[in-house]
């Protein structure tokens, strides 16, 4: 049986501990998350995220990307832990308008730039449109009035069928191994992002659960183009 595009990129998102981390980028991840944001559960200081960046180096996992997610984060800070951290690519999850993410490009040209929304209705999918732009790729979450990410909420996947942004787009937003199939075949996104539907407690990911998802994706019959 034919099987999904492995050219998808799938994301693990919340990583707080080394050990986890590389045995999900040798489970398959093409990239690795660490909320940068200091209100989230699953906060990981520079150095943590240094520290995580150096067990994946030295596994020899160089291209799995290391991912920082800010939420609202000066330019300066974020700068900081970029350098610190090791990051390959930065996902602004916050309200940051395209100037900001023009600034961003300026002051760190080699990183890759996600821009992450969280989406209740169309008039939140029109706002994406400025930023096509000025950002590598796009990445949409579920709305939450309370929080900015990680909420294990889905999307109304049947609102993005056909959905087709100018640059590669990321579905995050309650993924997990028993609903991925379903939400690849109704949204055909180039990535997927996952945190809380692969893990035991915040920041501590359960890696049968990850398995589990890299499982089933070799097992997905090939999608039909959109
Ligand atoms: O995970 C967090 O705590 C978090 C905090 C602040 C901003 C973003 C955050 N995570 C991102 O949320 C989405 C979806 O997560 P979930 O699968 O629904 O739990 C994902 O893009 C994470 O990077």
């Amino acid at each position: 049986m034919a099987c999904v595009d492995s050219s998808l990129w799938v994301k693990i998102c919340g990583l707080t501990v080394p050990g986890q981390a590389v045995e999900i980028a040798r489970q398959g991840a093409s990239a690795i998350g660490f909320i940068s944001a200091p209100k989230s559960p699953r906060y990981v200081t520079p150095l943590q995220i240094q520290a995580i960046s150096e067990a994946l180096l030295a596994a020899g996992y160089d291209q799995v990307e290391r991912v920082g997610v800010f939420v609202d984060a000066s330019l300066d800070d974020l700068q900081i832990v970029a350098m610190t951290g090791q990051l390959t690519t930065l996902q602004l999850h916050g309200q940051e308008s395209p100037t900001y993410c023009q600034q961003l490009r300026q002051c760190l040209p080699h990183v890759k730039l996600i821009k992450a929304f969280r989406i209740r209705n169309d008039t939140d999918l029109a706002a994406i449109r400025p930023y096509e732009d000025v950002v590598d790729a796009l990445l949409l979450d579920a709305y939450h009035p309370h929080l900015q990410g990680g909420t294990g909420e889905t999307l109304d996947w049947r609102s993005l069928q056909t959905f087709r942004p100018a640059q590669p787009w990321i579905l995050a937003g309650g993924i997990n191994p028993d609903n991925i199939a379903e939400a690849l075949q109704l949204t055909h996104p180039d990535g997927i992002d996952l945190s809380s539907g692969v893990e035991l407690n915040p920041g501590n990911k359960c890696l049968q659960k990850t398995q589990q998802l890299f499982t089933r994706l070799q097992q997905l019959p090939a999608l039909p183009a959109p």
